[in-house]
């Protein structure tokens, strides 16, 4: 982000990321370019900020200005919309190949608003004012359960591999549907004949297990969990009273195929009353915010 404004500073906000995984390589490449000569702070966030605590004191003689991660994601939230015209946006017909179209949503006027974390876990948001939220609930079938399923089944290694499978993939010859267990649909209460009625269901058959390949595989788990978010997300805005639902972080890089099934899940299953969110930024809002509560302390 250029000429950004933070409290009288003007400059360049640039976005990188890495696994945690990866942190010792890091370390050595911060040791190596002399960042403890560079920086003077460095602020950090979510579950790392505490786990590598100690690391960065004794690689790199750095003290991590730690500040809470959802604190610092609804912070950060709104730092960005405030500052981004783009930022966020929504789905016109999102399951419809022809017609799906992404489409700009003013966001200025956000509040009450709910925000659906999916990181490696879930938390689940419901954000009132500017710095007044509460945690409504969480899960933890999240990002990293689509991953972590995806390379037990596929033997997939990384998030690419398992969202280039699923791109492939026919999620139906895994997941039992409502026609399969009732021939078409179930009209009574309004179940579609390809609703899903069970995720996973096909797999106890040896057939249907044999006739599944790794990206339907991919697709399923795909499915299974971004279905489960959008169910539980929908239940906790009918709850909260919250008709806006903002869906943040990194499962839902390069994957659209989730993000349009939670637009989808949400606006029918609401009957067009819940509206699904997404932002441009998606998984580096703990990290702007975690600067926007530095720049407050005046380091
Ligand atoms: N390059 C990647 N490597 C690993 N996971 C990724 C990658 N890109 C997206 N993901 C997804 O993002 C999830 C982690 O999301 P993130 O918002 O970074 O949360 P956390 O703070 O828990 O790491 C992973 O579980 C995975 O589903
Ligand atoms: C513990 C966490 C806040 C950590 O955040 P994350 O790194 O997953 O983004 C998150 O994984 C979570 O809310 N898990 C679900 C816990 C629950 O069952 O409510």
């Amino acid at each position: 982000m250029d000429n950004v404004e933070i409290q009288g500073h003007v400059g360049t906000l640039h976005f990188i990321r890495f696994p945690t995984s990866e942190m010792r390589v890091f370390l050595e490449l911060a040791k190596s370019k002399g960042i403890a000569t560079l920086a003077s702070t460095v602020c950090a966030t979510g579950g790392g900020a505490y786990k590598f605590e100690e690391d960065f004191k004794r690689e790199v003689n750095l003290e991590l200005h730690k500040f809470d991660e959802l604190d610092s994601l609804i912070c950060g939230i709104h730092y960005i919309e405030a500052n981004c015209e783009e930022e966020c946006y929504y789905f016109n017909n999102p399951l419809n190949e022809e017609l799906c179209e992404k489409k700009h949503f003013d966001f200025s006027n956000p509040y009450p608003f709910l925000v659906v974390n999916i990181g490696s876990g879930v938390s689940i948001l419901a954000v009132y004012a500017p710095g007044h939220y509460k945690r409504v609930t969480g899960t933890s079938l999240g990002g990293g359960t689509f991953l972590g399923l995806c390379c037990l089944l596929t033997g997939c290694e990384t998030f690419e591999e398992a969202i280039a499978l699923a791109e492939m993939g026919d999620s139906t010859k895994v997941d039992k549907l409502v026609r399969d267990i009732y021939g078409g649909d179930y009209p009574k209460f309004n179940l579609q004949g390809d609703t899903v009625a069970s995720s996973f269901g096909n797999m106890i058959s040896k057939d249907r297990v044999g006739a599944a390949s790794k990206e339907d595989l991919a697709r399923a788990t795909l499915v299974t969990i971004t279905n489960n978010i959008g169910s539980i997300a929908r239940m906790c805005a009918v709850n909260e009273g919250i008709v806006k639902v903002v869906f943040v972080g990194n499962f839902l890089r390069v994957n659209p195929i989730s993000m349009k099934l939670l637009a989808y899940a949400m606006d029918f299953w609401s009957k067009g009353t819940l509206k699904a969110l997404f932002l441009e930024h998606e998984g580096y809002f703990g990290a702007v915010g975690c600067l926007m509560e530095l720049m407050k302390t005046g380091c």
